[in-house]
């Protein structure tokens, strides 16, 4: 990526303020009180705690849709680790690189023209899912049925790189479930009134990097957009460039890096499912003309065969459904699709399912 090429220059009103805000930012929250104990088996060490846990969690689902959080559990160890194999991974050529490139028919590997919204992002990824392999749709298209798998493509080189991904996969699972039965107390929902949604998934994990842009006043790494699974983990490094924004104003602020910590946002299909009681939010990443930036996301998804529609708990005749029903796998693959050739549905979004 040299000079920035006109497939990456946003529209002015799109354009990042380099100064962005610094004010309140998304709420930090500690997770310590969750150490040794699995909120959906039960087994609650410290009530009081949890349960201050469950209203912080809830006030910052309402009121940002992201928080941070620190004490997880999660080994440093194994962060450290896909981190360094990351780095290694893009720091090679392009040749190398391509030969894990992804295309129409396996969308799992390296991938550097992705596009946000019709505008060309100012990053390389790699992508791998946590579950393999992983069952999706074959097509796109609702009246076709059959199912295929998409399954990872690993490099040769760095060789650690596969083990590193899979290790921290598995280690985010265990803090997805834990994230998602506090948000299920904080809906007064059971514990584990999510475990069954994710009991096959089709979750899945980038590499993110975001080489120095010449013109970061023009460009952007991602693009503005909401995630649309059910709830993000993101690790990114001390960089800097995550925008969100923020619900009370409109205004984007900026995601402080924090050491250890991990962003989580709550996805479109929580939207959903709550009913709207939580909000999936807009989010983008600036880049910067010096620095390289590096940042993992772990997107929690569901099995394609889910029907995502608002829990029947959450509804009733003065609260009705605000969605109707979507087919999960078939919105992934058609926003999969759609990365490589123009759709009828350009760009799918839970809106069209709004009643
Ligand atoms: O790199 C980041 O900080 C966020 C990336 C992101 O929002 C995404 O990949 O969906
Ligand atoms: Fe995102």
């Amino acid at each position: 990526m040299g000079e920035v090429n006109p497939a990456f220059i946003q529209d002015a009103e799109h354009r990042p303020k380099l100064a962005a805000t610094q004010a309140e930012g998304i709420p930090l929250i500690e997770l310590g009180a969750l150490t040794g104990h699995s909120p959906s088996d039960g087994a609650v060490t410290d009530t009081v705690a949890i349960e201050g846990l469950v209203a912080e969690i809830g006030e910052a689902c309402k009121k940002w849709g992201f928080f941070a959080v620190v004490n997880h559990g999660v080994v440093a160890e194994k962060r450290e680790r896909i981190e360094r194999e990351a780095r290694e991974f893009f720091a090679q050529g392009p040749e190398e690189k391509r030969k894990v490139r992804r295309d129409e028919k396996n969308t799992l590997g390296y991938y550097e023209t992705e596009h946000t919204k019709n505008v060309r992002d100012w990053k390389e990824v790699f992508d791998f899912t946590v579950t393999e392999p992983t069952l999706v749709p074959a097509s796109h298209e609702d009246s076709e049925e059959g199912v295929i798998e998409w399954t990872n493509q690993w490099p040769e080189h760095p060789p650690g790189l596969r083990e590193a991904c899979e290790e921290y996969a598995q280690e985010l699972e265990k803090l997805a479930h834990e994230l998602m039965g506090l948000i299920a107390r904080s809906l007064g929902l059971p514990a584990n009134r999510f475990d069954d949604f994710f009991k096959d998934q089709t979750s899945f994990v980038r590499l993110n990097h975001y080489p120095p842009c010449p013109e970061p006043q023009l460009a952007l790494g991602v693009g503005r957009h909401k995630d649309s699974g059910a709830l993000t983990i993101l690790a990114q490094d001390d960089v800097g460039g995550l925008e969100v924004k923020r619900k009370s104003d409109g205004e984007w602020v900026q995601v402080k890096p924090i050491p250890n910590a991990f962003i989580i946002n709550v996805g479109d299909i929580i939207k959903v499912w709550s009913n709207e009681r939580y909000e999936s939010v807009e989010h983008r990443v600036v880049v910067n003309s010096e620095k390289e930036r590096f940042s993992i996301p772990f997107f929690f998804t569901p099995p394609h065969y889910t029907m995502v529609q608002p829990l029947q708990e959450l509804t009733d005749e003065h609260n009705p459904p605000k969605y109707r029903p979507y087919n999960w796998g078939k919105f992934l693959v058609t926003r999969k699709a759609s990365n490589f050739k123009k759709l009828d549905v350009e760009n799918l979004q839970i809106q069209h399912f709004r009643i």
